[in-house]
């Protein structure tokens, strides 16, 4: 335990004054509590301030961010931590961008509570010659609607670790099952960023032909390749100052991996077909489905290009582990599709509402969203029962995990407009099976042949095709 300090505790609410002040005192600090911001603000300009303090949200008078901007402009080294009821990222982004310490969800546990302030505390000692001036960045307004709902406390937690990066200039990896928010996610952490009044550039990989992806990310000059009519900025350019997502960045082929690795350590690149070198400063966020230490593993994904990416990793939680979420979900979407499709607001039934939470949601909150607005369009009543949710709650859970799960990638890539779509899901239909085949064979070709009930030649010829098309040597030819 650190040494006895003096901690202010700021909050209108008397129990949690109390509480908190008391487990303080009983871990050995010296403690006071304040009613209000006012109290405490005009207590320190007669003071000395104290060697940490947590302020709640909402109060009456003068709130605590702004209690936590004044503290921060006349103290820029005193520890301050937020205390709310209030999780959104709006929220927790504004405290972290004040330079709040932490930001505490009500209600907490005391013993967490304490554990902080002895964090808080030694931190302070120990960084004391740190400069923590937060000038500019207090200035910025919060004004963003709260666009990711969620309550859960794995959604509380993703909306802190959101507020904390998006202050720092750092990548992000934002990994996920399909549908579960990584897009939003990466617009909030721009949103939330000092880049936030610069461009916000997306790049789904996986939806773009490979030989099209390199002019994609960094432009070409006119007459560069066939049909280069004219010179085309590419997305690197586009999102200078900003924030570049790519999306789906498992899918990128080897070649442009190198490419993309080289540009991250350099900060500059060529045109493909140009001569002028182009510096820009772009902050990248990619997102990903699939487990990529695993396909670095295996050779697929670059190592040295994962850890520039993975800086910093943010998880999204899939929908099935946060069931309480999903009433909040259905109630925002429907109303949105009803204010959109103008027809009178429909509201879920509690038995409704219990089926859905009893789904398991493999296409996620897109899922979700999209049988809401099926439900909008279709149930005849205002208010919705089982019976409207019909057939696509049904026939989703007809189906096997993998199956599910299949119908939503599916569902998702036709409708980002993708093509060509059968011969890529066969391949990797295909890759899954042999690559499982193989490992339960310790890699004899011969014993997976045989469990699957292929020729070995087949085999061969199968885990061939399937790394050409991985080389991307362009080759339609089945498998
Ligand atoms: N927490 C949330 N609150 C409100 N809407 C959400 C939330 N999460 C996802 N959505 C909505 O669900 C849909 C899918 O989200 P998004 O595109 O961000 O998912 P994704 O994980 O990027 O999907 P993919 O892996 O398929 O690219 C979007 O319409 C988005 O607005």
């Amino acid at each position: 335990m650190s040494e006895a300090a003096r901690i202010w505790v700021v909050d209108d609410d008397h129990g949690v004054r109390f509480v908190l002040a008391t487990a303080l005192r009983e871990a050995g600090h010296e403690v006071r509590a304040f009613n209000s911001a006012d109290e405490a603000l005009m207590e320190i300009a007669s003071n000395t301030p104290p060697a940490l303090l947590f302020t709640d949200v909402r109060m009456p008078g003068e709130g605590g961010l702004a209690l936590l901007e004044k503290l921060k402009a006349a103290h820029p080294r005193l520890p301050v931590v937020v205390m709310s009821a209030y999780t959104d990222v709006a929220s927790t982004a504004g405290a972290f961008r004040g330079g709040a310490f932490e930001y505490l969800s009500k209600p907490f546990d005391l013993d967490e509570a304490v554990a902080l302030a002895e964090r808080a505390l030694d931190e302070a000692r120990g960084i004391a010659e740190i400069n923590t001036s937060t000038e500019d960045v207090l200035t910025k307004q919060s004004d963003i609607p709260p666009a990711l709902i969620g309550q859960t406390p794995a959604m509380r937690a993703l909306f802190r670790s959101i507020g904390r990066v998006a202050q720092a200039p750092l990548n992000v990896l934002i990994t996920g099952e399909t549908g579960t928010g990584k897009e939003l996610v990466a617009r909030a952490v721009h949103a939330e960023s000092p880049r936030t009044h610069k461009p916000f550039v997306a790049l789904n990989t996986a939806a773009i032909p490979a030989e099209l992806l390199e002019s994609e990310l960094f432009g070409h000059e006119a007459g560069a390749f066939t049909g280069a009519n004219k010179r085309h900025i590419g997305r690197f350019e586009q999102a200078d100052g900003g924030t570049l997502f790519l999306d789906e960045i498992g899918d990128m082929p080897a070649a442009l991996q190198t490419r993309l690795l080289r540009v991250l350590a350099e900060g500059e690149f060529f045109r493909v077909g140009g001569r002028e070198l182009i510096r820009v400063d772009v902050r990248i966020i990619s997102a990903t489905h699939q487990p990529l230490e695993k396909r670095a593993d295996e050779g697929v994904f670059r190592v040295d290009l994962l850890h520039r990416l993975n800086v910093v990793h943010l998880a999204v939680p899939p929908l099935r582990e946060r069931r309480e979420d999903i009433p909040l979900l259905a109630e925002d979407f429907i109303a949105r599709a009803a204010r959109k499709l103008g027809i009178t607001p429909k509201t879920f039934g509690k038995a409704a509402l219990q089926k859905l939470q009893q789904h398991d949601w493999p296409g996620n909150v897109r899922e979700l969203e999209n049988l809401c607005w099926r439900v909008a369009a279709m149930a005849p009543g205002e208010r919705i029962g089982i019976a409207d949710l019909g057939d696509g709650l049904r026939s989703r859970d007809a189906g096997t995990g993998w199956e599910q799960s299949l119908a939503a990638w599916v569902t998702q890539r036709l409708e980002a407009g993708e093509t060509g779509l059968h011969a890529k899901t066969r391949e990797r239909f295909d890759r899954v099976l042999l690559e499982a085949a193989l490992a339960v064979s310790d890699g004899h070709r011969g014993r997976a042949a045989d469990r699957l009930g292929l020729g070995r030649n087949t085999v061969t010829r199968k885990l061939g095709a399937s790394r050409r098309r991985r080389s991307h040597k362009k080759n339609d030819a089945g498998l």
